[in-house]
């Protein structure tokens, strides 16, 4: 079932044209690796699709109905985002972060559930941070930060997610344990795009990439068919080489 539907979208900033003609179906349950350089319209993109953003030309359809027509109480409950900024202005528990992510569930002077208390928990559990959960978000490290505002995101349970570089900040085992529970997210029906810097993510978890060239140019498909050292190399505009590593394609930057 199409989850999302973008046809002849084209997004900008400024005088920019970063994506023109933009046309995907997502379904649901698929999960999907957004690539690309530094500026080339990641993060637009993905703010695009949060209805955060307006595109400046096409169109948006979450299921089957456009996404500026839903109001913004019912696309909280459709549409979790995290963005690439932690930044919270005030002092705020790890366990109240979590928290907020329930916010579109209540009515605006309910208390949380003890529902709502045991989803926390659990999201703090899988993501390694129940040690942490009284502690102020400000006295976390990068990596913890991110993982609480990841914590969050899940704890929305939206059917539809969208993850701008959660694994950036993260070690290389909270990685491997942040993309197990994002592998269990697509398993439990959610569909899932995620900003990475890392082509191997695509590997390790994607069923579907999208290859953002910056000039509007982009390319999208199966993993299988669009991860290969030629396509990154162009992407890159660097030199990538694959490694076959039992069975299994890795993708290596060239030294220059
Ligand atoms: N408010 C703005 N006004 C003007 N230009 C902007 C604005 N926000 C972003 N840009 C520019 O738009 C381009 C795309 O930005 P975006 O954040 O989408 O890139 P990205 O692909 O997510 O990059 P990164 O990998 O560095 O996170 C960049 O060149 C950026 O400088």
């Amino acid at each position: 079932m199409s989850h999302l539907s973008l046809s002849s979208l084209a997004i900008q900033q400024g005088e920019r044209l970063l994506c023109q003609d933009l046309n995907l179906e997502i379904n649901q349950g698929e999960s999907w690796l957004i690539l690309g350089e530094n500026g080339c319209g990641k993060s637009t993109l993905l703010a695009t699709l949060a209805a955060w953003l307006k595109p400046a030309a096409g169109k948006i359809q979450l299921k089957q109905r456009p996404l500026k027509e839903w109001a913004g109480h019912e696309r909280a409950k459709q549409i979790a985002w995290l963005s690439q900024q932690d930044d919270c202005p005030f002092p705020l528990s790890v366990i109240e972060k979590v928290l907020s992510g329930r916010h579109p569930h209540q009515g605006p002077w309910d208390w949380e559930s003890q529902d709502d208390l045991r989803l926390a928990d659990e999201q703090l559990a899988r993501l390694d941070l129940s040690d942490l959960k009284h502690r102020d978000l400000a006295t976390l490290s990068g990596g913890e930060r991110r993982r609480a505002s990841l914590a969050a995101t899940l704890a929305q349970q939206a059917p539809l997610i969208l993850l701008d570089e959660p694994l950036s900040q993260l070690d290389l085992r909270h990685q491997q344990q942040a993309l197990s529970v994002l592998r269990e997210e697509n398993q439990a029906g959610r569909t899932l795009l995620m900003i990475s810097h890392d082509p191997n993510h695509a590997q390790q978890w994607a069923s579907h990439v999208l290859l953002m060239f910056g000039d509007g140019q982009w390319l999208a498909g199966p993993a299988s068919e669009i991860m290969n050292s030629k396509n990154l190399s162009a992407l890159y505009r660097t030199e990538i080489r694959s490694a076959n590593i039992e069975g299994q394609e890795w993708f290596i930057p060239l030294p220059r």
